[in-house]
């Protein structure tokens, strides 16, 4: 039996789910030469130092992606795979600038991600949702453009993100954007204090009024900040194995999840790139049981975080939580 309870995913780039051997399947598709001599030469340059290192490679691979089949083809695997993994509810984010920079229209890549998640739930037992994020490293007026054009075409997103290169790049400079989302009924969340500094989050909570925020592992440098976010039950959604392949903690022994689960934070554990990060989400549960020595009951806690911050119907949600419940009983030895 899998270690992983029934969990939700809320952190996780379709574009960070390109394997290696898919990339290669694509290019050759799509009559693309890389510069790489083949897969494994690929996997080999994914040993970053920063966020910025993996941006570079990431925007860069994603070059492949060129119809809607390929955007399809790619989220069907990662669904394959999450399924595997023991993932019943996933929040997708996708990175619509990164492709229309590249002269990919807005429709291609959401038809292409969108058919893939329509079916996912019969196929792979996967309830979805699609999250647009917009890169804070381009004009915030750019952003504006594209959501309006989201809004325009009904796309088939329950929120908007805020990613890409964090430091430099402050929330406030989004803040129309997030108005007029929210005011389209959108959902939101946002990148913050994954190497950016604390006053990120508060400027997510305060100025973009975010529902959850990506990362947040700096909060625990602000007292006050912890405060605010374990008194509202801000969700946090921590990635492990991305902070420690991005270098934002020197090991995972020194990832501050523990602490954080301490101080009463709603942190859920996900899987933010996984094909460059060296896991899913499975992957990530086994690490932290493993370093951290968890048990049952914290994975329980940290699944059901990641269900009761999802922005699903009541309905699923209690299914799901009934599930997780389930998992945590029969692997909690009943007194005797
Ligand atoms: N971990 C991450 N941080 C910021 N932007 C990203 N885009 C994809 N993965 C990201
Ligand atoms: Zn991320």
């Amino acid at each position: 039996m899998p270690s992983l309870p029934p969990c939700a995913e809320l952190h996780l780039h379709i574009e960070g789910t390109l394997e290696p051997d898919l990339v290669f399947t694509l290019a050759a598709r799509n009559g693309i030469t890389l510069p790489y001599a083949d897969a494994a030469d690929l996997a080999a340059r994914y040993a970053f130092t920063d966020l910025q290192s993996f941006l570079d490679l990431y925007y860069a691979t994603m070059d492949v992606l060129r119809t809607e089949e390929d955007f399809a083809d790619m989220t069907r695997a990662y669904l394959r795979r999450a399924a595997a993994a023991g993932v019943r509810h996933a929040e997708i984010m996708m990175d619509p600038q990164a492709h229309l920079a590249r002269g990919i229209p807005l429709k291609t890549c959401v038809d292409g991600v969108a058919s893939a998640l329509a079916t996912s739930e019969a196929e792979f037992g996967i309830s979805t949702l699609l999250i647009a994020a917009f890169l804070r490293d381009r004009p915030a007026a750019e952003a504006l453009a594209v959501l309006r054009d989201l809004i325009a075409m009904k796309a088939p997103i329950v929120g908007i993100g805020l990613d890409s290169a964090e430091v430099g790049y402050p929330p406030s400079l989004f803040a129309e954007v997030y108005d007029v989302a929210r005011a389209a009924g959108l959902r939101c969340v946002a990148h913050a204090g994954e190497e950016g500094p604390p006053s990120y989050v508060w400027e997510a909570l305060d100025v973009l009024r975010v529902d959850r925020i990506d990362h947040g592992i700096r909060c625990l440098e602000d007292e006050a900040l912890v405060e605010r976010l374990v008194g509202e039950r801000v969700p946090l959604t921590v990635c492990p194995l991305s902070n420690v392949r991005l270098r934002a903690v020197t090991g995972l022994a020194d990832h501050p999840l523990p602490r954080m689960l301490e101080r009463g934070l709603n942190v859920s554990v996900n899987s933010d790139d996984p094909a460059y990060f060296g896991g899913y989400l499975d992957d990530n549960f086994a690490a932290v049981e493993e370093v951290f020595g968890f048990g049952p009951a914290d994975l329980a806690l940290l699944a059901s975080n990641s269900v009761r911050s999802a922005f699903l119907g009541q309905a699923r949600r209690d299914l799901l939580l009934g599930e997780i419940e389930a998992w945590r009983t029969t692997r909690t030895p009943s007194p005797m």
